[in-house]
């Protein structure tokens, strides 16, 4: 009689994997019957079957709620079930992370989660689920075997390992109980083995890999010329290299897996991974370190690395220059404030003062006598000189919108914010400085900010709950006097009173006109060079505009000039004035001057013959020769234009105002 074999399962998608599984690998010997339990059965009768073989303990259970048969004859098999090992790449690929085993009972999940670290994933930490719970505490990811439909919502990525077929010993148990031809069996466990093999081969390889990777890295860290330090969020050490293994005098055989208090006896080192500080310094034996320290994003590991004090000063300074590069990193020294006048010299020497201590600091001066670039300077000498430098014009700003660039805010505070919320400049420059330009023009609102952050340390974005503490350098600047400001009730004298701590003045330009040829030098570009005529009236003005009008008139003049800049080539202002000095114009010339004036009110050029013929007619007798002369003399200073050709000469304004002057 042919051996038949009953086999029952949960559903008709099991049903079918199962049976695909037991044909393959029994099929040519006995004939095998598969229902899901629930299935409607016609003309079934259990007890015809010498072996029925139950896909799980529940299946079982429900199986004989539904049949009530005596079953004397019939051998009752509850299998045993493994992972398909084609799933195995998809388990072995997880990064290593906390994972929910989803199944449909308690049983099953257990049971799959035993056969996935049996099978040697152990990389993976299995969380069984629960029927009813919705929430996994950071777990996002499902190993299901086919019951995508219980994983609860919060997963957002789901494995299928596809239903779990028999595993081997199940296998071996039907055989045995049916007494099948041993070949049978040796067959079997060919095919069985062959699948365990590649199996096998697949999780070597991963550990070949991870060890491969494992030992990469050790290279690496032995490589570095700082010492490296991990611990996790318990305290313990994950990772040292051969640097570290010197410091602690210990191997790193003994030190990894140790808490950090058992291994590290150096107090500063052990100190410095308490407290809050990001950098610290070592001393070893005569020899000064540097220590940083950083937190991982998730907060699970500590790395603390140890550098030479001469590496360290290395990296800073390259940091440095891509902060500069980017532009949020002070860029002026007082190197770049160029002038020597004792006025300016003991600005300096006060600037470089100040820039040590921990107070604002105020600077008064004029528009554009360089308050910012000692802004810079002052920034440049201080603690948080690595920080990052920003500049606010308090005046250019409306008082709400220089309230939310100073302060940020929350997301939704407003139409058109942004989303996320976003950060004021206090908490941007927080560990470095933030220059207040014209902070006499601050709302009295803004004022009272201004207050609370000098004295608590922390700000509160627009529409913001909590307080965020700030640390930053404030330099603030005005050119109008604070104090009268003060008197006159338009500044709060609390505030001035905190700002004004340390303060100085940058001298006006006109107090320190010594400086002028350097400063000029230093604007002009190569191989250009004022004539000394420009250069009188240079010194002969009062700047009301400082440095800053000084560098566009250079501009200006270097636009219009050639090599050597004459006064012809300032902008017209400066060309009505009168050099000191300057030579008076001869009576022929001044003539000349007077008939092309004559002319060009009526719009009109003059020829050389023309001038020629009418200063005759006044007296002055001069050849076309002569006149042609004396033309070139006043176009050399800038009085008239010459034209080409037959088309005469102009007067020109300089030449007009020269005129008026005599
Ligand atoms: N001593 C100096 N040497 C070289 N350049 C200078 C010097 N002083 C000022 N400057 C230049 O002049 C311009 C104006 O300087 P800055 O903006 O620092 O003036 P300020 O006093 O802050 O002006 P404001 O009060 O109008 O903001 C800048 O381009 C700056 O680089």
């Amino acid at each position: 009689m042919h051996k038949q074999l009953l086999l029952v399962t949960g559903n008709n998608n099991t049903k079918a994997v199962l049976h695909a599984q037991l044909n393959m690998l029994l099929g040519d010997t006995i004939s095998i019957r598969s229902i899901a339990v629930d299935e409607k059965q016609q003309n079934f009768r259990p007890d015809e079957f010498q072996i029925i073989l139950f896909s799980s303990r529940s299946v079982r259970e429900e199986f004989f709620q539904l049949y009530a048969f005596p079953l004397e004859q019939t051998h009752l098999l509850t299998g045993k079930r493994t992972i398909n090992p084609e799933a195995f790449p998809r388990l072995l690929a997880l990064p290593k992370s906390r994972v929910l085993v989803v199944n449909d009972d308690e049983e099953s999940v257990n049971e799959t989660a035993e056969s996935i670290y049996q099978l040697g994933i152990d990389h993976l930490e299995l969380i069984p689920f629960q029927t009813g719970r919705h929430f996994y505490d950071g777990v996002t990811t499902a190993v299901t075997p086919s019951e995508k439909d219980r994983c609860p919502p919060s997963i957002s990525r789901i494995i299928d390992i596809d239903v779990r077929p028999f595993d081997m010993t199940t296998i071996i148990r039907v055989v045995d109980y049916l007494k099948l031809d041993e070949t049978i069996a040796s067959k079997l466990s060919e095919r069985y083995l062959t699948k365990m093999v590649k199996l096998q081969e697949s999780l070597l390889a991963k550990e070949d890999h991870t060890q491969k990777i494992s030992d990469h890295y050790h290279e690496l860290l032995n490589q570095m010329d700082d010492a490296i330090l991990a611990f996790n969020h318990k305290g313990v050490i994950t990772a040292v290299n051969q640097g570290m293994e010197k410091i602690l005098s210990k191997a790193a055989s003994i030190v990894i897996g140790s808490s950090i208090y058992e291994v590290i006896s150096n107090r500063t080192l052990l100190q410095f991974i308490e407290n809050k500080d990001t950098r610290g310094f070592l001393t070893i034996g005569e020899q000064e370190h540097v220590l940083y320290k950083t937190t991982t994003s998730s907060f699970s590991s500590t790395v603390v690395t140890v550098k030479s004090v001469e590496k360290a000063f290395e990296i800073e300074q390259t940091a440095r220059r891509e902060h500069r590069r980017k532009g949020l990193a002070s860029k002026y020294t007082l190197q770049d404030i160029i002038g020597e006048h004792p006025l300016l010299t003991e600005a300096k020497d006060r600037s470089l003062k100040m820039a040590a201590a921990d107070y604002p600091v105020l600077i008064y001066g004029e528009t554009g006598v360089g308050k910012e670039l000692f802004a810079h300077a002052v920034h440049h000498n201080s603690k948080q000189w690595q920080g990052p430098f920003f500049a606010v014009n308090c005046s250019a700003m409306s008082e709400s919108l220089l309230h939310s660039e100073l302060f940020g805010y929350e997301e939704g505070t407003f139409t058109g914010a942004l989303k996320g919320g976003k950060r004021g400049l206090f908490e941007l420059a927080s560990g470095g400085t933030l220059f207040l330009d014209e902070i006499g023009e601050l709302s009295t609102g803004v004022q009272a900010q201004l207050l609370r952050v000098l004295q608590e340390g922390e700000i509160r974005r627009i529409g913001g709950g909590s307080n965020i503490p700030v640390e930053n350098r404030i330099i603030a600047a005005t050119n109008k006097n604070l104090e009268l400001e003060v008197r006159e009730g338009r500044f709060r004298s609390d505030l001035f009173y905190r700002l004004n701590v340390l303060h100085f003045s940058v001298p006006p330009l006109r107090e320190r006109k010594s400086d002028l040829p350097l400063l000029c030098k230093a604007l002009l570009r190569e191989n250009r060079k004022l004539s000394p005529e420009a250069e009188d009236i240079l010194q002969k003005y009062d700047w009301p505009g400082n440095i800053r009008e000084l560098k566009s008139t250079i501009a200006y003049a270097e636009t219009t000039g050639g090599n050597v800049l004459t006064s012809g080539d300032l902008p017209e202002f400066f060309r009505k004035m009168r050099p000191r000095n300057a030579a008076p114009l001869t009576p022929d010339l001044f003539k000349l001057l007077d008939l092309l004036a004559e002319a060009a009110s009526k719009g009109e050029r003059v020829s050389l013959k023309k001038l020629a013929e009418k200063a005759s007619a006044d007296g002055y007798s001069l050849s076309i020769q002569q006149v042609r002369m004396r033309i070139q003399k006043l176009a050399e200073k800038g009085f008239v234009e010459k034209g080409s050709g037959r088309m005469g000469s102009t007067i020109t304004t300089q030449g007009l105002s020269r005129l008026q002057e005599l």
